[in-house]
């Protein structure tokens, strides 16, 4: 099979190729390499060329990343540095030539089609609009929480004329309170985010379709009564016949099975294990009876698993009715039910006229990361594909599934090998075998541990499904160890005689089974290695990255690293809580949206912003104890000039935009001049207040989104700053670093959430239920096991030189750091 950049440029490529590597084999780099010999093959260059060729990323981040680095590459081309000469070389493109398309995609670009794939299948419903239903200014897109956040206060204002809806709505709040047992101190704000989790769970665990509306159809009272009927006349037969229950207590249960459904004597194999041992006879005669019964209580802990949150279910359906007529009266459109809808429309309906406009332009694909793509969007995809397959074109894809995180999201590894089929074109597949990212020791140690995990597949997959002492037994792990096994059979990488050595240490770190110890123990590890690496790697340019499993242990580690005087960044925001000018900024916002919040205004008053407010509040708070009056009141005695300040930007409120309203505060309070240290902050705040604008949200729902998340907010980090990375490792994914650290190793299958999405529909799945909904919650959590090894396969394979893994000396449950032990054998 010809390798593709053996395969010739004229004429263009044609057929499908796939790159599957290991981690830091290249498969970007290939990308934007396959990118440039694509414009080579497009002649004299040109914006018909340019909008040819798409090449399509998972995140926004990616494809920032991926233009980035096409250009960079044609710079180097064009200036024919030591780099463009290699390139050139590789590529075929001239440095005239390189000139000449950065040209075309500085004038162009608008059709510089590195985008990200949710973006290109919003265009084609843009596209479809009519034909869809939908209005053709569709353009808002909005954030899902948001989104259904709006959804569920206009289900909330229609439960008063609506009394089927109260129904629905009170049954759902049943489930909630008494059978799920949540609520809370707040429990709107919880019942609104659980419903925002089974929306989640319902639309895009589901592989991102919506489920059909149904019903659960079994009638609960007559599978309880016929339960019991049958329980008792077994009981009766044994007592009519003098037999006796291995345990007294056994009789009430078997007559009772509803209520006793937990219970062992539902558990055995065969009537005799109930009965005494003298019994044996007549409990061989009575097994049919005892198995029926067992098979019906069966039928009815799932018909019960499906009824206690079949209510959520038919809320979500009320939801999902609120969501389209959203759509339909504003045109508003949330992120993921695009793709669902495009998908529905293409089953219904021939290929669409856009899809061939559209498709005669395309002549090349190009996708990154293909493991963590979806079924939907590849539906959505796919007609694209095949037009431009059929007509001469190209498509590349590449991707690695031992770097499937996004399961838990749709994302669907088995894709990766099925998306040739069907597609009318010639497959060339190449794999890369070598590491060019990490240095030797690094390679030959992920090459040895993934190798014995493979090799060990089967007792680790148990230990992490059912815990220290697994079944002998379970198909699901057998299931599990060999798709592992199948996934990881390419690992292995060839290391490049030029890397550096580089070094891997095990850092050993106190139990987890005294938490506090544990998180002290690590912290007192961070605190001597982070300050050499800073100094190594940071200061000379370079990167460093602690990574870990979940947001909340990055603010806890960025917070930390920040008060030892060390800067560090979380993947979410430039901690901009920390910066007590965009606290006071926030104060400041609450106050002018509800004039009558005094709180606000004395947070306002603490913060640096207004020049004395500190002093002000101060005298106030020594008053107040006489008796003086509010402190809006006082402030107008006080400091006239402040309260004209703030009447000035309450007026402004009415004609500025959120931006402009903030950028009014920084300017009227001399912010950037005052507090030129404060800059990032400032300019990171605007960078998110902008983004919150775009949705079109009220002051009032910015401060109430931001109370929630607003320190989530993801701002692009600026390359070149000079601070530690604490990452979660779903965003450190194809990235790289100089150093890596990864300190808590304490992820694992959770299994947590009782809801779980099966064929029919949502079940509630608790110790006891029934074979069929416990092995629909095994096979849910099978998906975090694998997803859990993923994840440690992606950590791992970050660093270029240097990788530090802190391993607790004793683990208190079965996870990915039991599984480091055992396989380093620790
Ligand atoms: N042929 C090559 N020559 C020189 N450097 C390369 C080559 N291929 C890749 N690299 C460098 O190796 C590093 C890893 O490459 P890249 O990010 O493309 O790998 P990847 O396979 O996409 O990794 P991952 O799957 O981990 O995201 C990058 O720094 C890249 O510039």
């Amino acid at each position: 099979m010809p390798e593709l950049l053996e395969l010739p440029l004229y004429p263009e490529p044609r057929g499908i190729f796939r790159v599957s590597a290991s981690a830091g084999a290249g498969k970007t780099y290939r990308l934007a390499l396959h990118y440039l010999r694509l414009l080579k093959s497009q002649g004299c260059p040109s914006e018909a060329g340019l909008s040819g060729i798409v090449a399509l990323t998972f995140t926004n981040q990616a494809a920032a990343e991926m233009r980035e680095r096409i250009i960079y590459f044609l710079k180097n081309i064009a200036l024919f540095t030591d780099l463009g000469k290699k390139l050139s070389a590789e590529t075929g493109l001239f440095p005239e030539e390189a000139a000449a398309w950065l040209e075309t995609i500085f004038n162009h670009y608008h059709v510089f089609q590195v985008r990200t794939i949710d973006s290109l299948i919003f265009t084609l419903i843009r596209g479809l609009a009519i034909e869809l239903g939908l209005r053709p200014e569709l353009s808002a897109e909005i954030r899902e929480d948001l989104f259904l956040n709006r959804a569920f206060d206009r289900l909330l204002l229609r439960l008063r004329e609506d009394p089927k809806l109260e129904e629905v709505f009170a049954r759902a709040l049943f489930t909630f309170l008494e059978i799920e047992g949540r609520g809370g101190f707040n429990p709107e704000k919880h019942f609104r985010r659980r419903m925002r989790e089974i929306y989640g769970l319902l639309s895009q665990r589901a592989g991102g379709r919506l489920l059909e509306a149904r019903d659960p159809g079994e009638d609960l009272s007559a599978l309880e009564e016929e339960l019991r009927r049958l329980g008792r006349t077994l009981c009766e037969r044994v007592l009519s016949e003098r037999g006796e229950f291995a345990y007294p207590s056994w009789e009430t249960y078997i007559l009772d099975p509803p209520r006793y459904y937990w219970s062992k004597v539902f558990k055995k194999d065969s009537f005799r294990e109930v009965l005494k041992a003298r019994c044996r006879k007549l409990a061989e005669a009575l097994d049919g009876d005892y198995q029926k019964l067992k098979g019906k209580l069966s039928i009815y802990l799932t018909a019960k698993a499906r009824a206690e949150v079949a209510p959520y279910e038919r809320l979500f359906r009320e939801l999902s009715g609120e969501l389209l007529s959203l759509r339909e009266e504003e045109g508003l459109l949330q992120v993921g039910s695009w793709t669902e809808l495009l998908v529905r429309f293409l089953s219904e309906n021939p290929p669409p006229l856009i899809y061939l406009k559209i498709g005669t332009r395309i002549r090349h694909f190009l996708i990154d990361e293909f493991q963590d793509t979806n079924r939907l969007q590849w539906q959505a995809l796919y007609p694209l594909v095949e037009e431009v397959i059929s007509s001469g074109g190209s498509l590349l894809y590449v991707g690695d599934v031992k770097q499937a995180i996004y399961m838990w999201r749709g994302g669907d590894p088995a894709l990766f090998f099925e998306v040739p089929q069907g597609l009318p074109g010639e497959v060339f597949s190449e794999s890369l075998p070598h590491n060019f990212r990490s240095a030797q020791r690094i390679v030959a140690f992920n090459n040895r541990f993934f190798s014995t995990l493979v090799e060990r597949a089967h007792e680790v997959v148990r230990k992490l499904l059912h815990g220290r002492k697994p079944p002998k037994d379970c198909e699901v792990s057998e299931e599990l160890a060999s798709k592992l096994e199948t996934a990881f059979s390419d690992l292995e990488q060839e290391i490049l005689s030029e890397a550096p050595e580089g070094e891997v240490e095990i850092v050993t770190v106190p139990s987890d089974e005294d938490r506090e110890r544990f998180r002290e123990g690590i912290f007192e590890k961070l605190a001597e290695l982070i300050p050499g690496l800073y100094e190594t790697y940071v200061r000379t340019g370079g990167t460093v990255a602690i990574l870990v499993r979940e947001n909340r242990e990055a603010e806890e580690i960025a917070t930390f690293l920040f008060e030892r005087g060390i800067p560090a960044v979380t993947d979410r925001a430039l901690r901009l809580e920390n910066s007590p000018l965009v606290k006071g900024i926030l104060s400041l916002l609450q106050y002018l949206n509800y004039p009558e919040d005094e709180t606000a205004l004395a947070g306002f008053l603490k913060s640096p912003l207004p020049e004395r407010g500190e002093g002000l509040l101060e005298a106030y708070l020594a008053e107040k104890r006489n008796g003086a009056p509010g402190l809006k009141a006082y402030l107008e005695a006080r400091a006239e000039a402040l309260v004209d300040l703030l009447d000035g930007l309450s007026r402004d409120l009415e004609r500025l935009s959120l931006y402009e309203l903030v950028q009014a505060i920084v300017e009227r309070f001399r912010l950037r001049e005052r507090f030129p240290e404060e800059d990032l902050y400032l300019s990171r705040f605007l960078t998110a207040v902008l983004r919150y604008e775009e949705e079109a949200l009220s002051l009032s729902d910015f401060l109430a989104l931001w109370e929630e998340e607003g320190l989530e907010e993801k701002v692009g980090l600026p390359r070149e700053l000079q601070a530690v990375r604490v990452f979660t490792i779903h965003a450190a994914k194809g990235l790289e670093f100089s150093a890596v650290v990864v300190p808590y190793l304490t992820w694992g299958p959770k299994g947590k959430d009782e809801l779980v999405v099966t064929e029919r529909g949502l079940i509630r799945a608790r110790r006891e239920s029934s074979e069929e909904v416990s092995r629909a919650k095994l096979r849910e959590k099978g998906r975090e096991v694998l997803e859990s090894l993923n994840l440690l396969y992606v950590a791992f394979t970050r660093p270029r030189e240097r990788l530090y893994i802190f391993l607790p000396e004793k683990t208190r449950y079965y996870t990915v750091g039991s599984v480091v032990r055992d396989i380093l054998g620790k």
